[in-house]
């Protein structure tokens, strides 16, 4: 019986039959190498954990990723995200999954500072891109075929992950490795967790939620409006609405829902596909993010956004983007969609053509490269930030403007004077301008962001008052915002969501965190989490137009 065989149907798994069923073969996993066993070739990018490198194992010529564990506060030990996501990584096997191969150890030379722990590095295949970073080169147009193959391989990833029942609880673009054989791979499992509540079935959705979870998960670009609306009884449908999302962004060159704030968020997605009903969205109104939510009734324009890619493309994003959360279709549906069996037909892998690498640290190239090009026809009005008078809908492109694509890159003309604050790049790519960072770079630094690190220098460094502290951060991308999200989970469901074989670890942990946070309070109140957590959500419920109060 296979471990897709053995979840059917099946109650709640104690730990051990959890680790039994997903045991991976022997062999694919190392162990734990050593930091020498590797040839360091060049940095890749930086993570919310660490900075990422390109190295090869010197016993196999391999080329591999290697995952720097960073302790942002080395009294903390390692990082609970971390050892999630390498546990979950060690137990899944599929083509489609990101494959954990080794841990190396790097230990502190002799002679060094004793109390310096070992570093630790995550051992993963070389992939050549990340899915957002190939978006935003502009030599590269994705072609319907390969946007199907692409999509094919994303949704048996995901059958996989909630046939397992597991949450990803991080779909987006730049989660999704590809290598230039046309192979994609879920990563970042940082945010993932066990699911407590049944696996999807044909024909059901998304279904009921069993148990609640954390709702702070998801970056926000990204963030179903079941979660901006707080409901903590969540399913493997969250996952789904960011399928949506990428898949849009394969559409149409770049993220299709560029909020600013949470409320912003909402705002784009009712635009998008139309304002809740007790019909189209059912319990919204119970909702405790939805008290004071009173979003002028509209259609939603998805169909008409997206009409040059054909009807079949359509319904399928309306499927993925569906606000039901317990209707939107599952990963096994969206697979039989006729979208794939609609000519042009999906690419295989290995018929798609090998590109230009593209990692974190190669966006600067491209950016450079397209901020050289000329000029685009006068006319269009997105990337003027939030300072933008003109209004949401102007800022974010959500009529049509700015759309991203192949050739011509956009619709707007030349800045208009004293526009120079927003790059020349980002111009280009038609999504919201990071907000400006403070003069003395102090008010508004992001306390979680820059917490237990140097403060960041340059913009992206802090945040505007008016704005969650979980914006985007234009300079890298959305997901560097993640660290915040991902401490106040770990809290969250350390108070009752947390999967069952870690509760002891947990509570032992929990009391751990209470001492240190104890402590910590004595000593600053300004370092408070949960304070700081709660100016946020503060912050949030800014009265908008779309709110009574
Ligand atoms: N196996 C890999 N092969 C090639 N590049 C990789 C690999 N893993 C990660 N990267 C690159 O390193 C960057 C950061 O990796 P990753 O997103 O896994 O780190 P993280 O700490 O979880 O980051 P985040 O804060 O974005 O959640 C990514 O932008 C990606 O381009």
């Amino acid at each position: 019986m296979s471990v897709l065989e053995s979840q059917e149907g099946s109650g709640a798994l104690s730990p051990r039959s959890f680790a039994l069923q997903h045991a991976r073969p022997r062999n694919s996993f190392v162990g734990c190498s050593r930091i020498s066993d590797y040839e360091v070739l060049g940095k890749l990018g930086e993570g919310t954990f660490g900075e990422v490198h390109r190295a090869r194992s010197k016993k196999t010529g391999k080329l591999v990723a290697l995952k720097k564990i960073i302790m942002h506060n080395e009294k903390d030990g390692f990082p609970i995200t971390a050892l999630r996501e390498i546990r979950l990584l060690k137990l899944l096997n599929h083509q489609n999954i990101l494959r954990l191969e080794d841990m190396a150890v790097e230990h502190p030379a002799r002679g060094s500072d004793k109390r310096k722990r070992p570093i630790m590095y995550m051992v993963t295949p070389y992939m050549d891109h990340d899915l957002s970073g190939l978006l935003e080169n502009p030599s590269v147009h994705f072609t319907e075929p390969q946007i199907k193959c692409y999509m094919l391989q994303l949704l048996e990833g995901l059958k996989y992950l909630h046939a397992n029942r597991i949450l990803h609880r991080d779909m987006k673009a730049a989660n999704l490795l590809i290598n230039n054989k046309g192979i994609l791979q879920i990563a970042d499992f940082g945010l993932a967790r066990h699911y407590d509540g049944e696996t999807p079935k044909p024909g059901q959705g998304g279904g009921e939620g069993k148990r609640e979870y954390t709702s702070l998960v998801v970056t926000r670009w990204y963030r179903p409006p079941e979660l901006l609306m707080h409901l903590r009884r969540y399913t493997t449908a969250i996952d789904m609405w960011g399928v949506g999302c990428v898949f849009g962004e394969m559409l149409t060159g770049k993220p299709i829902l560029a909020g600013e704030s949470d409320g912003h968020q909402l705002e784009l997605i009712f635009e998008l596909c139309g304002t809740p009903t007790d019909d189209n969205m059912p319990g919204w109104r119970s909702l405790p993010g939805a008290e004071n939510l009173c979003p002028r009734p509209r259609q939603g324009n998805l169909g008409y956004r997206f009409r040059e890619h054909g009807p079949q493309a359509v319904s399928l994003l309306k499927e993925l983007l569906k606000l039901d959360w317990k209707k939107r279709i599952n990963a096994i549906d969206a697979l039989q969609h006729p979208y794939f069996r609609t000519p042009p037909y999906p690419a295989k892998p290995h018929e798609l053509p090998a590109f230009e690498e593209s990692h974190e640290l190669d966006r600067r190239k491209f950016h450079d490269r397209r901020a050289a090009m000329p000029p685009a026809p006068r006319g269009g009005t997105v990337g003027r930030g939030p300072h933008d008078d003109r209004g949401p809908d102007y800022r974010n492109g959500v009529n049509g403007a700015g759309r991203y694509g192949p050739p011509p890159r956009n619709n707007r003309g030349p800045a208009p004077p004293g526009d120079d604050r927003v790059p020349a790049w980002y111009r280009d790519r038609g999504l919201p301008p990071r907000p400006p960072p403070p003069a003395d770079g102090g008010d508004y630094a992001d306390p979680y962001r820059d917490r237990g690190r140097p403060p960041r220098g340059g913009p992206g460094g802090g945040t505007r008052p008016d704005v969650d502290t979980y914006i985007p951060s234009y300079d890298r991308d959305p997901r560097r915002d993640d660290r915040r999200r991902r401490d106040d989970m770990m809290r969250d469901d350390r108070r009752g969501g947390a999967e069952p074989w870690d509760r002891d670890q947990y509570r032992d942990r929990r009391r751990d965190w209470d001492d240190r946070s104890r402590t910590s309070r004595t000593r600053s109140r300004s370092r408070s989490p949960m304070r700081d957590r709660d100016r946020d959500r503060d912050r949030d419920r800014e009265p908008r137009d779309m709110y009574r109060r």
